[in-house]
């Protein structure tokens, strides 16, 4: 006889209910965002895709709050941030958010062990010992940790902007065009590591992009057209992005 194994419950890290967003008013009003339900599971690591204009960044800085909404909710967990006043917001993207951008961002006089752990130091906590080593070798940066910014490859220096934004545990990761200044090579290396942090951390990541290339890393793509959602793809490749990109006129 077989017994029913309990499905393991999947839990939500980032949730938005029935978001909108409106730049400006009146004639001008733009509406980037014009109703968006979505729910992003922990452990997963998705890429959002659109054309130009679709509201992929405003999405982004939205369920980061970075950026308020006009309409709707959005929750980190538990936590509903569209509630939140500001001194909690910030408290809550430095504890439980962690940020990569295109630029790196690096403090260019501080090494890179040190513009790793900054964020916590500036926090007043500790970094988790093995945490740290485990980020630094899946990195493979531990021979690169007493060079400066500029001691250091831009493929290098975005993978330190990994660690930074890894070294606190986040709940969840943000990257906004995390590839868009390297060559492919580095590129790759910097995909396979979020890749890798998803997988063999348990980390999760949620990656803006343009590159179809980028996005066949991720477990799931979501695609935007005119602030809606407009399909999905799981276990992308790169080919099935570019038609599913074709088909939305990107
Ligand atoms: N600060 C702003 N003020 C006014 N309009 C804005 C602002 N930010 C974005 N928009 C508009 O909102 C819409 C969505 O923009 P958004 O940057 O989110 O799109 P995107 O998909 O990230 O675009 P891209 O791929 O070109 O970066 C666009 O029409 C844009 O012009």
């Amino acid at each position: 006889m077989s017994v029913a194994t309990p499905q393991a419950a999947v839990r939500t890290a980032v949730t938005a209910q029935d978001v909108v967003k409106v730049y400006g008013r009146g004639e001008t009003a733009v509406r980037a965002l014009a109703g968006i339900s979505i729910g992003f599971a922990a452990g997963e690591f998705t890429a959002i895709m659109g054309p130009s204009g679709s509201g992929k960044s405003t999405l982004m800085h939205c369920l980061a709050g970075l950026d308020t909404v006009d309409a709707g909710t959005i929750h980190i967990g538990r936590t509903e941030i569209t509630r939140l006043a500001d001194r909690e917001l910030t408290k809550l993207r430095r504890d439980r958010i962690g940020f990569v951008f295109q630029a790196f961002n690096l403090l260019p006089t501080l090494t890179a062990e040190q513009n790793i752990l900054l964020g916590l130091e500036l926090a007043g906590r500790r970094p988790h010992k093995a945490w740290f080593d485990q980020i630094i070798d899946v990195l493979g940066l531990r021979d690169r940790l007493r060079h400066k910014p500029s001691e250091l490859s831009g493929g290098q220096q975005q993978r330190v902007a990994c660690a930074r934004a890894l070294i606190a545990q986040p709940d969840v990761v943000f990257a906004d065009e995390p590839t868009g200044n390297l060559d492919s090579r580095s590129g790759a290396e910097v995909l396979d590591f979020l890749r890798m942090s998803v997988k063999r951390l348990g980390q999760t990541v949620i990656m803006v992009t343009h590159d179809p290339v980028a996005a066949a890393y991720a477990d799931r793509v979501v695609l935007l057209a005119d602030g809606t959602l407009a399909g999905e793809l799981r276990q992308p490749t790169r080919d099935s992005v570019l038609a599913a990109l074709k088909h939305l006129g990107a």
